[in-house]
């Protein structure tokens, strides 16, 4: 809002008045002043991007599929914020990976994704960030590189959709792993070990998909993987260290107030790499636990009770 004339279209009409009474999204992001020259608007979302040069998608996975059916036949490039893949199946299809769901539900969008470590409120402090701009379009990654780049957020582009948006889902399931291995106090040489081995398992899913291996050394990848599995900030890992402190799944989820993406895509991350063939023991291990078929202490059994493997397969 610096630099362009944005609008913020929300589809909560309560939510909507509220933020224009405070000129702050105190149910979302507390303590960030809204710029002045934001414009908040409801009513259907094309409606809200007529006139616009770019739009913008920031909500869960759950909604994406609804909100890109909403914005079929919009010229203008579109790009979304999810990390994650859908929970719901279609016939012959799970796990689908937002570019996926876009293919199907509003195939003549131009789009991408704006990805990478990224806690919404450092990016709000203008504290220095870097992000990745994927899309498969030229014009749609140097559309998001020329809205966003800027003093406070450099912002790379690549081509390799698929990779990022691995990395952006996988990272998520990673750090409730994580996060678990911090509560149980598990020691700072298991979550390294816990990190770079998730690094190897997102790799090997990504590269079934098709992704390029560089992608996952890059800031969808390793970054937000560092910053997700060790970040405070984030809700995955608050998800994690929750579980290891006896809370359920529920009481877990229900103390966030926000979306915790690990929790809901992790059993579509681990059906579909079963279907490749791709091995995921630490994501299957976050399924069981969330699905309360082993403890804590069990899946942390698990892991380490694999027969020794060579480092690179
Ligand atoms: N918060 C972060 O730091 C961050 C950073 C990068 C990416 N992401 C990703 O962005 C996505 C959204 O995360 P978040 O942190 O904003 O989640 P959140 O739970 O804090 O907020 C979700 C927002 O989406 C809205 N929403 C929910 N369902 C909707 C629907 N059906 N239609 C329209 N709006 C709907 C909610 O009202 C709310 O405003 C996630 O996929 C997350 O992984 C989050
Ligand atoms: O709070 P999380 O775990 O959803 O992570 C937020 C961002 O994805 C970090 O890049």
């Amino acid at each position: 809002a610096d630099r362009h004339a944005v609008t913020l279209w929300a589809r909560d009409d309560a939510q909507l008045a509220a933020m224009a009474g405070a000129r702050q999204n105190e149910r979302y992001l507390p303590s960030v002043p809204l710029p002045a020259s934001l414009r908040l608007t409801g009513g259907p979302a094309k409606d809200a991007a007529r006139g616009a040069d770019l739009v913008i998608v920031a909500t869960p996975m759950a909604a994406l599929r609804e909100q890109l059916g909403a914005l079929a036949g919009v010229t203008v490039p579109v790009a979304w914020l999810c990390k994650g893949v859908e929970t719901a199946t279609e016939a012959g299809a799970f796990g689908l990976l937002p570019h996926e769901i876009q293919a199907r539900s509003a195939p003549s969008l131009r789009a991408g994704v704006l990805s990478g470590p990224s806690f919404a409120q450092e990016v709000a402090h203008r504290q220095p960030t870097a992000l990745v701009a994927a899309s498969p379009h030229a014009d749609v990654r140097a559309a998001l590189v020329d809205a966003f780049h800027g003093p406070s957020l450099r912002v790379y582009a690549n081509d390799d959709i698929v990779g990022v948006e691995v990395g952006g889902a996988v990272k998520n399931v990673l750090a409730i792993a994580t996060g678990l291995c911090d509560g149980l106090s598990l020691g700072l040489n298991a979550r390294a070990a816990l990190i770079t081995r998730g690094l190897a398992e997102m790799t090997r899913f990504g590269l079934a998909l098709g992704a390029r291996a560089e992608t996952f050394m890059g800031l969808s990848g390793l970054g937000d993987l560092v910053l997700t599995a060790t970040g405070d900030l984030s809700r995955n890992r608050k998800v994690g260290l929750l579980l290891a402190q006896g809370r359920t799944l529920a009481q877990a989820v229900e103390s966030l107030g926000h979306v915790a993406e690990g929790v809901y895509c992790a059993r579509s991350v681990v059906q579909r790499a079963r279907h490749r063939g791709v091995e995921m023991p630490i994501a299957e291990g976050v399924v069981a636990l969330l699905d309360g078929r082993v403890q804590p202490a069990e899946a942390v059994a698990a892991l380490m009770g694999r027969d020794p493997a060579p480092e690179i397969a």
